[in-house]
């Protein structure tokens, strides 16, 4: 049966108000997103799925390093810092820096599903300029699933986690198999992943519902 509870009339009538575009609507056969049993507890870091990932791996010397913890249900919370290596304007993010925290995030949440998915879409509103210093409270939250589609939005805040919105983002990840990437991506990287003796994440690299 579809699911379509208040919360997501809610997120529909918001996301009207927000201007984002039909395609980020979920469609009536869409379903309640079902949090994996074995997804991290709330509170719990994810740590970073790839050391090198420009979002949240640690060797990545001017990456994000954004730090996503578990929330309830199938949402969660994480942390960014801009450094001077972020900026567009002088002292200010990089707009394209803020919406790949968005995206990491966002693409974050796909864990407590237990599903690997890439970004397909993201449309995102930049509400306020956000300062070289800055630290950005992320939420994020997955509002259903159609199939291979999982629908979610994010929001970024300043000066603490209930502080303004600086940014947010609604986006649609589609569900792809591990192929994807070792058809798509480099060779030597692939392997070097495969090899990493951290095994919680090279199973979150690599494995679909395991
Ligand atoms: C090595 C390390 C591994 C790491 C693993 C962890 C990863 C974590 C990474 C986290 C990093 C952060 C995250 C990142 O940065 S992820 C990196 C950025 N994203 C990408 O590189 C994705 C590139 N795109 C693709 O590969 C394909 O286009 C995908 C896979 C997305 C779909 O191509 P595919 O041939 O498979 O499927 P389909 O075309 O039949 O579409 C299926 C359904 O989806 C709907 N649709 C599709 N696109 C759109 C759209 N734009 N708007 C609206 N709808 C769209 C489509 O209408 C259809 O709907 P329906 O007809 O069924 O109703």
């Amino acid at each position: 049966m579809a699911w379509c509870p208040d919360s997501l009339d809610a997120r529909v009538r918001s996301a009207a108000v927000s201007g984002s575009s039909a395609a980020l609507q979920p469609p009536a056969s869409a379903r309640k997103p079902e949090r994996h049993p074995d997804a991290p507890a709330p509170g719990e870091l994810l740590g970073a799925h790839y050391e090198h990932c420009f979002g949240c791996g640690h060797e990545q010397p001017h990456g994000l390093h954004l730090e996503a913890r578990a929330g309830e249900g199938v949402s969660l919370t994480a942390e960014f810092t801009v450094r001077p290596a972020h900026q567009g304007a002088p002292g200010l993010a990089h707009g394209g820096v803020l919406a790949t925290a968005l995206d990491e995030t966002l693409g974050s949440l796909n864990w407590l599903l237990r599903k690997i998915a890439v970004t397909g879409r993201l449309e995102t509103d930049f509400v306020r300029p956000v300062p070289v210093g800055t630290t950005l409270h992320l939420a994020a939250e997955v509002v259903a699933v159609a199939g291979r589609k999982i629908y979610s939005t994010a929001t970024g805040r300043m000066d603490g986690p209930t502080g303004p919105v600086a940014v947010r983002a609604e986006a649609l990840f589609v569900e792809v198999p591990v192929e994807h990437f070792v058809d798509n991506g480099r060779e030597e990287e692939i392997q070097a992943a495969m090899k990493d003796p951290d095994q919680a994440r090279r199973t979150r690299a690599f494995e679909v519902n395991p």
